[in-house]
């Protein structure tokens, strides 16, 4: 007995293992088109709800700075905090889908399409400061075009998240090429971090790029060189 339960307690840790496994899979295979967002079709009351608690924690968070949260400059601090909370994070409240559903176009064209310098401002996840920015968005089309402001709204929807630069940038990839079914799609995400620049490292002029390359983008160094050349970001 000892020995069976020896064995299932094994396959207990291995089966642990697998689903690990599996979610980390999932986690890249997941489609970003499909996603169901945390705060779509919100009802206006549980949106309300959501306003209340935030105003709470930021009154928490006033009395907890050692700041008077009755003075008269912070009374209705913690309601415009906890607005610009939800605006900040209005990307969980739209998916790829709803924007980008009616605007792909059949189109004959086999050139490279590319938008630049789309503005971001995004919250790092790690320390909820900002990180802000320009994106780069191109793709080879395979006999269908997106609309080209349906690149920047995409763009909108994960920067509007708390995020890490990586997945940002990764999910914008995916979108576009789960949205369009291109030949191949670039992505390049310049950013500053305040966490790295207002406090902790402190380095105020350093500076992050992020690249991600899928299809002939990836496999191709022509293409991708074309990108890199067409699609560099003007400097902010
Ligand atoms: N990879 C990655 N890291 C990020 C991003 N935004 C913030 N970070 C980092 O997240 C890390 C969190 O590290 P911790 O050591 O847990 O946090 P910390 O003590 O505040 O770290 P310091 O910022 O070094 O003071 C820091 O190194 C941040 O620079 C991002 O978009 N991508």
């Amino acid at each position: 007995m000892a020995h069976l339960s020896e064995s299932s307690n094994n396959d207990d840790i291995n089966m642990n293992n697998l689903h690990i496994e599996d979610k980390k899979n999932d986690v890249r295979r997941s489609s970003v088109l499909d996603e169901g967002t945390l705060r779509e079709n919100e009802s206006e009351s549980k949106h309300e709800q959501r306003l209340d608690a935030l105003k709470n924690a930021y009154g928490i968070m006033l009395n907890s700075v050692g700041e008077d949260a009755m003075r008269q400059g912070l009374l209705k601090t913690p309601e415009r905090a906890a607005k610009a909370m939800l605006f900040f994070t209005k990307g969980y409240e739209q998916s790829v889908r709803d924007v980008v559903s009616d605007a792909i176009f059949d189109e004959e064209c086999d050139n490279m399409v590319v938008v630049k310098d789309i503005d971001i401002y995004s919250l790092c996840e790690h320390h909820l400061i900002p990180f802000f920015g320009k994106v780069s968005v191109g793709y080879l089309p395979n006999k269908r075009v997106i609309g080209l402001s349906k690149i920047a709204r995409i763009v909108e929807i994960f920067s509007r998240r708390l995020q890490v630069q990586e997945r940002l940038t990764q999910q914008i990839a995916q979108a576009i090429e789960e949205a369009v079914q291109p030949l191949g799609v670039g992505v390049i995400v310049e950013c500053v971090h305040m966490c790295m620049v207002m406090r902790g490292a402190e380095k105020v002029n350093s500076r992050t790029t992020t690249s991600a390359m899928l299809g002939n983008f990836r496999h191709n160094a022509k293409t991708r060189e074309e990108f890199l050349i067409i699609g560099r970001n003007s400097s902010f």
